[in-house]
């Protein structure tokens, strides 16, 4: 099978009469992450909105390889392969990690054999399996959304702020886990306000601003270009 990619072109979205995205298109390959930097309230959201398909107004093109995916319903567009996992929100406080876990697995697939897969990747989960999901740290939090999402066996991951709220040393943990994805093959395209940790993670860049794309930038050592730098002002 050849290599997929996530393409988006000239992307629009809508609240209402409010025009929120105004011709976005980037690209996303197969294992590697792709960083949507910018400010609060320019869109960011949005765009992982209407790649999954939870946008009531969009327009343009999302494609996945030869396939089309805007217009078609959120669920089908998560069976191709793409899973939004969005920011802030709780796993199901009142089930356990394992039932988390398992109401996540695919009914084709052996609930057993998956869930021992995801916690090679995510190992600190094993020692909270049977405590509520409701009590876990922010951290344990969000690496059982990141490993429910790897349950579906997603290519692409839209990671809304994955670090958000988290302390120092599991923002690394974090990072280290994303790499673990991308080794697996996952495209991950995140958005972050915490730039430099995903210019670490990241070859590729888009500044979105107001809508549209402000910078669009390759390398190998984004974290470390000072225009770029300057662009996000940090
Ligand atoms: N449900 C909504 N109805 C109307 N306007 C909305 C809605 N959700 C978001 N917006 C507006 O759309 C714009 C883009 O919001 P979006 O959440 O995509 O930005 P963002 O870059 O993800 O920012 P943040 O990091 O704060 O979530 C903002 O101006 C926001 O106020």
């Amino acid at each position: 099978m050849g290599e997929k990619s996530l393409e988006v072109r000239d992307l629009h979205a809508y609240y209402g009469q409010s025009h929120v995205l105004q011709g976005i298109s980037l690209t996303v390959k197969e294992a590697e992450c792709v960083a949507l930097l910018g400010r609060n309230g320019v869109g960011k959201t949005t765009t992982f909105l209407s790649i999954a398909g939870l946008m009531a107004k969009a327009q343009g093109h999302v494609t996945l390889g030869e396939t089309s995916l805007l217009g078609l319903p959120p669920h089908r567009i998560a069976q191709s392969g793409i899973v939004y996992v969005p920011a802030g929100r709780r796993a199901f406080a009142r089930l356990t990690v394992r039932d988390n876990l398992q109401m996540a697995v695919p009914r084709s697939v052996n609930k057993q054999r998956a869930i021992e897969d995801v916690l090679t990747v995510f190992p600190g989960l094993r020692e909270r399996l049977n405590v509520q999901a409701g009590v876990l740290s922010g951290g344990q939090n969000q690496m059982l959304k990141m490993a429910r999402a790897l349950l579906v066996n997603p290519s692409f991951l839209l990671l809304d702020e994955p670090t958000e709220g988290l302390a120092p040393l599991v923002v690394q943990q974090m990072g280290e886990h994303i790499r673990q994805l991308m080794d697996r093959g996952v495209g991950v395209l995140i958005a972050e306000q915490n730039a430099r940790f995903t210019l670490k993670l990241s070859r590729h860049l888009y500044v979105l601003d107001k809508g549209v794309i402000k910078l669009e930038r390759t390398g190998d050592k984004l974290y470390d270009d000072q225009e770029v730098l300057s662009h996000l002002g940090i």
